[in-house]
C-alpha cells in the first residue's frame, strides 16, 4: 500500500511552515484591496497573496527578538494571533489604535491556521465557515476582512453537512432552508409541526441578532442605543440569553430520534448536546448557514488570517512571530505590559489575551489568587475534550462523484456521540476548491473528540505508534461506511493528537474551548472581555459567545469596541460603566 509518511509527519501535525516550503509550489490566497493601497498590489484589482508573500509576513522584524520597538508604548498589546486575536488588533488598528501582536507560532491564525506538505494544502482546523457571506451583520468574517481593506474569494457550499447517524439516518443539511426542512419532515413526517416551531424559534432569534449593529455588549451607551433603536430584537434575546436549545426542541418535540438529531446538529458545533447549548448560539450557526450559506475561501482557511495580519500591518499596527509571553507585568494591579520567554518587555495601555483563560489566568497573570470571576467561570464550565485530527491526501478516484464536501458520521448507538472518539468529522475541502492537493487528488480532514489523559504520559515509540493504531481504526470506520478502498487510496498521512494541539496551538491540554459543567444557564454564565485586572481584557473561545471561528469573531469585534472606549477612541461614560460592568458581573453569578 502505497502510503507516505512525511518524515516531518510522524513529529507533527503543524510542523512550522516555514520559509523554505513557501518557495515551492505556490497556492495563492486570492485578496481584494478594497481600499487603500494593498501591498504589492493596486487599489480596487484583485490582489493575489503567494506563500512567498504570506511568508515574508513572518520574516523579516517580525520575529520577537528582531524588532527594536523595546520600550515603545503601544494602545494595545494582544497576546496571540487566533481570529480571535486578530480580530481585535485589527479592529483597533482601524480606529486608529497602534497595536502589537504577539504570536508564539510562526504564522497567524491559531487553530485557524494552515500547513503545507508535498503540495497539500491542509486547514489545521474545521473547514466549516460561518459568517463569510455578503449579507446582513452578521457575517463578522466578512466584515473583519474589510475593516482592513481586504476581501477573499470565497466558494458557496451548496450544504453545510451530511449527516450519517444511527438507524441509517442519513440527512442533508442544504444550503437552501426550505430544501433542508423538506428532507427533515420526509425523514419525521409526524412532526411536522414541532420542527417547524423550533427552527422557527430559532430564525427570530438569527433575525433579532441579524438587526442588531454589533459591538460590546459590555458599553453601555452602544447597549441602551440597541434597546432604544430595536426594544423588541433586544427584548427576545435577552429572554432567550439564558435559555438552552434542547428545552425548547422538547416543548415542541416528542419524538426521541429528531431530539437526537438536535442534539447532533448541536454537538458538532458545541461539543456538547442540545440541552447543554445555548439557544442563542444554536440560532446562530443553524440559521447563518441558510442565510448568508457556508462559504469555504479560495486557497484555504489559513488565507483568513494572513490576511487579517498583512491588514494590520497595512494600518501601521505589528506583529511578532516566535514571540512566546510568558508574563502580563502588573504595575499597582494594573496590566500595562507583557514579557517574553526571552526576557524582553513591551509595554501597553492595555493587554487583551488571546490565550485560554485557564493559560491566561493559570501562567500569565502571576497573582497569588484567582479572581472571584475566574473562580465563577471555572465552576461554571470545565475545557471541552481536544481532538486527534487526521490529514489525508487521497486519489481522487476514491470518492464518488456527487460527494459532500463535510460529513458527520456516528454509526449505531446514540449514547456514544459525546463520548471520546465516538462520532467522527470529516472534510473534504479540495471539493470546493480543487487548488489545495495536487491534481487526480484529493484532501481528506478527519477529527474526533479525544482527552488529553489517553496520551500523556507515553514513551515515545509507544505514542507514535497509538497514533497510528488509533487513525486506522477511524479510516476502517469511514472506510466501511463512506468510502470502501480508502485506506489503500491513501498517499499522505499526518495525525495530530490532543499533546500536537496543546503544543502548536498553546491551549491549555489542547482544549477545544470552554464546555459548562453541567446544565448551563444559556450564555448567563459566560464572561464577556474586561476581567477583574483593570487594564487586562480576554478574547476568544473562553469569551461570549464561546467556540468557533465566528464566535471568536465577534468576541473580538466587541473586546476591540470596549478597549477603544477605554483608551478614548471611542465615546464613554465612566458612570454608567461602572453601573453595567457592576450588573453583569452580578448576572453572571446567578448562572
Ligand atoms: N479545532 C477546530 O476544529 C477549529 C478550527 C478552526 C477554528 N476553530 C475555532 O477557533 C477557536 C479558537 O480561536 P481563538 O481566537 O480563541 O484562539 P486560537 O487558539 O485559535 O489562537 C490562539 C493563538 O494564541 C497564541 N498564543 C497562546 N498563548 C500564547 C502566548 N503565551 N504567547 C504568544 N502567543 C500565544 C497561540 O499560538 C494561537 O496562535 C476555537 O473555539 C474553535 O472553535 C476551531
Ligand atoms: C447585555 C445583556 C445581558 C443582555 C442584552 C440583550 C442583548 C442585546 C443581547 C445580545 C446578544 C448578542 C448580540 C449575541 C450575539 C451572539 C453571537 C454573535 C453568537 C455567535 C455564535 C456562534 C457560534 C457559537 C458558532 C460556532 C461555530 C462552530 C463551533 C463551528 C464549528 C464547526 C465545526 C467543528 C465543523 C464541523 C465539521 C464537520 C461536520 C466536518
Amino acid at each position: 500500500m502505497p502510503l507516505l509518511l512525511s518524515p516531518l509527519a510522524a513529529r507533527s501535525l503543524h510542523a512550522p511552515l516555514l520559509p523554505a516550503s513557501a518557495a515551492s509550489a505556490p497556492q495563492p490566497y486570492r485578496l481584494r484591496s478594497l481600499g487603500g493601497e494593498p501591498r504589492g498590489g493596486s487599489r480596487g484589482r484583485l490582489a493575489v497573496v503567494s506563500e512567498k508573500q504570506a511568508a515574508a509576513v513572518v520574516t523579516e522584524k517580525t520575529l520577537a527578538g528582531e524588532g527594536s520597538d523595546e520600550g515603545a508604548r503601544y494602545d494595545a498589546i494582544v497576546v496571540g494571533s487566533g481570529i480571535g486575536g486578530l480580530v481585535a488588533a485589527t479592529q483597533l488598528a482601524a480606529k486608529g489604535a497602534r497595536v502589537l501582536v504577539l504570536e508564539k507560532y510562526i504564522i497567524p491564525g491559531g487553530s485557524s491556521g494552515y500547513y503545507r506538505r508535498d503540495g497539500f494544502t491542509f486547514d489545521v482546523g474545521s473547514s466549516v465557515m460561518f459568517g463569510f457571506s455578503e449579507k446582513g451583520n452578521l457575517n463578522l468574517i466578512t466584515r473583519a476582512l474589510e475593516a482592513v481593506g481586504c476581501k477573499m474569494e470565497v466558494i458557496p457550499d451548496p450544504s453545510t453537512v451530511h449527516f450519517h447517524l444511527p438507524g441509517d439516518l442519513s440527512v442533508l443539511v442544504h444550503r437552501e432552508y426550505n430544501d433542508f426542512v423538506k428532507e427533515l419532515i420526509n425523514k419525521f413526517p409526524h412532526e411536522k409541526e414541532g420542527i417547524l416551531k423550533f427552527y422557527g424559534i430559532c430564525w427570530k432569534i438569527f433575525n433579532s441578532l441579524n438587526s442588531l449593529e454589533l459591538k460590546s455588549l459590555e458599553e453601555p451607551l452602544y447597549l441602551f442605543g440597541q434597546f432604544f433603536k430595536k426594544p423588541l430584537e433586544c427584548l427576545t434575546l435577552a429572554y432567550y440569553l439564558p435559555q438552552n436549545a434542547g428545552d425548547i426542541a422538547r416543548k415542541f418535540i416528542k419524538d426521541q430520534q429528531l431530539l437526537s438529531f438536535i442534539d447532533a446538529e448541536c454537538f458538532i458545533v458545541s461539543t456538547v448536546n442540545a440541552l447543554q447549548t445555548p439557544m442563542i448560539n444554536a440560532s446562530m450557526v443553524l440559521c447563518d448557514r441558510h442565510f448568508g450559506g457556508i462559504n469555504y475561501p479560495v486557497g484555504g482557511v489559513g488565507g483568513i488570517a494572513v490576511s487579517l495580519a498583512n491588514g494590520l500591518v497595512e494600518k501601521g499596527s505589528e506583529i511578532r512571530y516566535r514571540a512566546n509571553v510568558t508574563n502580563v507585568i502588573l504595575e499597582h494591579g494594573k496590566a500595562v505590559g507583557v514579557r517574553l520567554s526571552n526576557g524582553k518587555e513591551f509595554f501597553a495601555k492595555t493587554v487583551i489575551s488571546n490565550a485560554t483563560r485557564w493559560d491566561t489566568f493559570g501562567k500569565l497573570v502571576k497573582i497569588e489568587e484567582l479572581p472571584e470571576e475566574e473562580k465563577n467561570f471555572q465552576k461554571n464550565y470545565v475545557k471541552a475534550p481536544s481532538f486527534l485530527s487526521i490529514h489525508l491526501g487521497v486519489k481522487a478516484s476514491v470518492l464518488p462523484a456527487g460527494t459532500d464536501c463535510h460529513h458527520f458520521l456516528l454509526e449505531d448507538d446514540w449514547s456514544s456521540l459525546e463520548n471520546p472518539y465516538g462520532s467522527i468529522f470529516l472534510s473534504i475541502p479540495t471539493v470546493l476548491d480543487p487548488s489545495l492537493a495536487p491534481e487526480g487528488h484529493h484532501i481528506l480532514h478527519i477529527f474526533t473528540t479525544a482527552g488529553i489523559e489517553d496520551w500523556e504520559g507515553l514513551p515515545r515509540k509507544d505514542y507514535e505508534q497509538k497514533k497510528e493504531l488509533v487513525a486506522n481504526e477511524i479510516i476502517r470506520r469511514l472506510e466501511k461506511k463512506l468510502f470502501p478502498g480508502l485506506k489503500d487510496s491513501i498517499v499522505l498521512k499526518e495525525v495530530g493528537s490532543p499533546k500536537t494541539h496543546r503544543r502548536f496551538l498553546a491551549r491549555n491540554d489542547g482544549t477545544y474551548g470552554p464546555m459548562p459543567r453541567g446544565k448551563p444557564k444559556g450564555l448567563l454564565a459566560m464572561p464577556f472581555n474586561t476581567t477583574s485586572i483593570d487594564g487586562l481584557y480576554c478574547v476568544g473561545d473562553s469569551c461570549f459567545p464561546g467556540q468557533g471561528v465566528i464566535a471568536v469573531a465577534f468576541s473580538g469585534v466587541m473586546c476591540a469596541h470596549r478597549v477603544a472606549a477605554d483608551i478614548d477612541l471611542e465615546q464613554r461614560s465612566p458612570i454608567l460603566d461602572t453601573g453595567l460592568l457592576g450588573v453583569l458581573r452580578w448576572f453572571r453569578t446567578l448562572a
